[in-house]
């Protein structure tokens, strides 16, 4: 298990989300989807980390249950020390202003019933109540601003702006309680490709300007390559690999990451990889493979690899893996 700092903003100790599947019977014993299965990370100030693997492997579960909007099941959630899974619903509300959420699409998670200026306030009025309205309209023009949007705007509905500028008022919104952490869930899959980069460089800016700590989860390895310092790869509910980034691309340890890399298109020396093709599909999250959730479609797996799941291990400073092979094993050729 990654050992946990006294420097870290987050700590994340072998979180458990298990999510309860709808029976169609009342006879059947009650069933559960392991969207999440004994996650342990940690996440330093000012550094962006991001969140990668498979649609279905859990990342959104997982970011959403650091801010407790999707509740563990089990494990700890410490932030800047506190536990945040033994804080009370209201404490946790309030707890909230430290930690927000960008989602995916800009078109459903702004309310198009308010103006810009109104939904960028909202969290202000409610975490910093004792705001006056002039103060408050003052931050939300700084807010805009900063963000690349006309303060002149904050009158305008959502619907008068592009996606890409939409994404920009949710960072505004999210940006507006001064957070010490913000989990991007996608925040730039809906967007036009054009788009794409400005978003990322807003971020890499605000990063700088801000200091911000980020949870950046995304399948789109190429935006994790600009932005992220360090990637954690999931697969099945499990972390896979923990890496710095230049490790996830120069040698990674697992063979799952290598062959999440060995599906990228070629045209970039740094996504050019011998192909590695995955066996099968991935397995049910509702009964996962024993041992290693990852050996039934492993190029590698050998019997021993179905016989306990592989704790993480370090393989060099701050690069870890959950595989019991060598890190020299051959996947190349
Ligand atoms: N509310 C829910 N109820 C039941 N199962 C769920 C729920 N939300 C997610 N799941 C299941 O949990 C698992 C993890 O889903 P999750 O959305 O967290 O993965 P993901 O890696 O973010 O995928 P994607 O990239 O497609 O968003 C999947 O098997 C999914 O079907």
């Amino acid at each position: 298990m990654p050992p946990f700092s006294g420097a870290s903003l987050l700590d994340v100790e072998d979180l458990r989300v298990h999510l309860p599947l709808r029976s169609r019977s009342l006879f059947r014993p009650k069933q559960f989807i392991k969207a999440v299965d004994g996650a342990s990370f940690s996440i330093l100030p000012g550094e962006i980390v991001a969140l990668v693997g498979e649609s279905g492997s859990g990342k959104t579960t997982l970011g959403r249950s650091l801010l407790r909007l999707t509740p563990p099941s089990s494990g700890r959630v410490r932030f800047k020390g506190v536990d945040l899974t033994t804080l009370t619903p209201k404490e946790m509300r309030s707890f909230r202003r430290h930690m927000q959420m960008v989602f995916q699409d800009p078109y459903s998670s702004l309310n198009p019933r308010m103006t810009v200026g109104e939904i960028v306030g909202e969290p202000l009025s409610i975490h910093h109540a004792h705001l006056t309205a002039r103060a408050r309209l003052e931050r939300v023009a700084e807010l805009l601003s900063r963000v690349g949007i006309s303060p002149t705007h904050a009158v305008r509905y959502p619907h008068s702006f592009s996606g890409g500028q939409r994404q920009r008022i949710a960072i505004a919104r999210a940006l507006s309680t001064e957070p010490d952490f913000i989990v991007a869930d996608e925040p730039i899959s809906a967007l036009d490709v054009s788009v794409q980069a400005q978003i990322i460089n807003l971020i890499l800016e605000l990063k700088d300007k801000l200091s911000l700590t980020m949870l950046f989860i995304s399948h789109d390895l190429r935006a994790v390559s600009h932005i992220a310092d360090r990637v954690i790869v999931m697969y099945l509910g499990r972390i896979m690999e923990i890496a710095p980034s230049a490790m996830f691309w120069d040698g990674p340890a697992h063979p799952y990451t290598e062959a999440l890399l060995a599906a990228l298109p070629v045209e970039h020396p740094k996504f050019r990889r011998n192909r590695v093709v995955l066996k099968g599909e991935v397995p049910s999250a509702v009964s996962p493979p024993s041992g290693c959730v990852f050996r039934t479609r492993c190029p590698i797996a050998s019997p021993e690899c179905a016989a306990a799941s592989p704790a993480l291990r370090q393989v060099a400073p701050g690069h870890w893996t959950a595989c019991i092979k060598q890190k020299s094993f051959d996947l190349k050729g």
